[in-house]
Formats: structure tokens, sequence, C-alpha cells
């Protein structure tokens, strides 16, 4: 089965994958803590303005995940101080779904500290919904078919595993995976690539 974009929110962890029919010629690269999803060297050119944009961001006192540029405004918002189902529901409904070919729905999650009060989201506008949630058990949302939240089996030991963890699932066109922990007040990040991202 072919999903698309998918994560899977914690509570305490995020992992984001990118599964690409149209642009597999992509990588993430860290930048400091924030981790970009652009394409390869060697990818064609393209004036698609969602296949390329900060895929993991801390925000405030959380990390953001997401499939595209609105995970900038969330991270800006908690950054202001709004409460996470805030900065998810505002940011997502400002940008609204991709007006693309498939009304690509745009995903995000906000990762809390495990330590804190704050609950963990996950959030996701489509064509016909806005739909925001705390988590209490991992979580998944996807572009494609699994486009509502939904509570899923997933263990993340670290980031390494959240990252690979979420490149392995079996769904189609796996491109390249994000992981993320914010565990007793240390955020950590990785990065896994596929063939086509690897090398620079
Ligand atoms: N975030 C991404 O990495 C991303 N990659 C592709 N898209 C959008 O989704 C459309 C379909 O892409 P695909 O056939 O690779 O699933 C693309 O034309 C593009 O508008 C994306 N937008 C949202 O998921």
């Amino acid at each position: 089965m072919y999903v698309g974009r998918f994560i899977v929110v914690g509570p305490d962890f995020g992992a984001y994958r990118v599964s690409s029919r149209s642009f597999p010629n992509r990588r993430i690269v860290d930048r400091d803590g924030t981790l970009t999803v652009a394409p390869t060297p060697d990818a064609p050119e393209s004036d698609n303005p969602y296949i390329s944009y900060n895929c993991v961001r801390e925000g405030g006192d959380a990390v953001v995940v997401g499939n595209g540029s609105h995970v900038d405004p969330i991270a800006e918002k908690l950054d202001l101080g709004y409460p996470a189902r805030d900065a998810l529901a505002e940011s997502l409904l400002a940008l609204d779904y991709e007006k693309d070919d498939y009304d690509t729905p745009r995903i995000a999650g906000v990762v809390t500290d495990d330590d804190a009060e704050e609950d963990s989201y996950v959030g996701v506008v489509r064509r016909d919904a806005l739909l925001v949630k705390a988590v209490s058990e991992p979580t998944l949302v996807a572009t494609y078919e699994e486009d509502a939240p939904t509570p899923v089996e997933f263990e993340a030991s670290d980031a390494e595993s959240a990252a690979s963890g979420v490149y392995e699932m079996e769904y189609e066109h796996a491109v390249c995976a994000a992981g993320v922990t914010y565990r007793d007040g240390e955020v950590a990040v990785a990065v896994e690539n596929g063939p086509d991202g690897d090398g620079e």
C-alpha cells in the first residue's frame, strides 16, 4: 500500500518518513539539529513547491515534525508560547492542504519532553477536515489512505531507531526518514537516508 508521507508520534518521540512515487531523489540533511528534506545533487530540476522543507525543527520547549513548510510557523508559534494544540491548528488551517493534483494533506506532530505536563500532539489538515489530537500512545497519520490519527504498534528506543523504524515500515516507496526523541530534558535527532540519498 502507498500512503505517501507519514509521521508517528510518541508521546516521547517523533518519526517522519518521506515515501514518494514522483520525487524519489531526495534526502534529509541535518543543519544544526533542524532536519531538512532536500533534492539529491543528481535530482532532476523541479518547480514543485512542496518537496523541499524543514521536517524536524525545535520550537518552544518541544520539537515539531511534519511534511511541509507549515513546520516553520508551528515552531515559531511554540516559540511565542502557544499551546501545542493551538500552534498546530492555527498553522495547519492557515496553510491548508496542498494545492497539488492530489490535494495532499499537511500532517504534523509536536513532541514534548516526557517529563513535561503538556501532551504531545498530532494533526492533519485535509480538504474535508482539520484534526488535532493529543497522543497517549504511538499514533500514525499519513497523507493518503491512513489520513486520520490512528494508534500503531511502534517502539523507539532512541532517535536512530525511530528513524529506521519508520523507514522500514511496509508502506511502499520509502525514500528517507527522520527520528527525534525528547527524553529527560534532552532532544536527539537522527536521519535514515535511502540508497538514493547517500553521500554528498
Ligand atoms: N512533503 C513531501 O515530501 C511531498 N512530496 C510530494 N508531495 C506532493 O505530493 C504529490 C504527490 O507526490 P507522490 O506521487 O510522490 O506521492 C507531489 O506532486 C507533491 O505535490 C509532498 N507534499 C506533501 O506531502
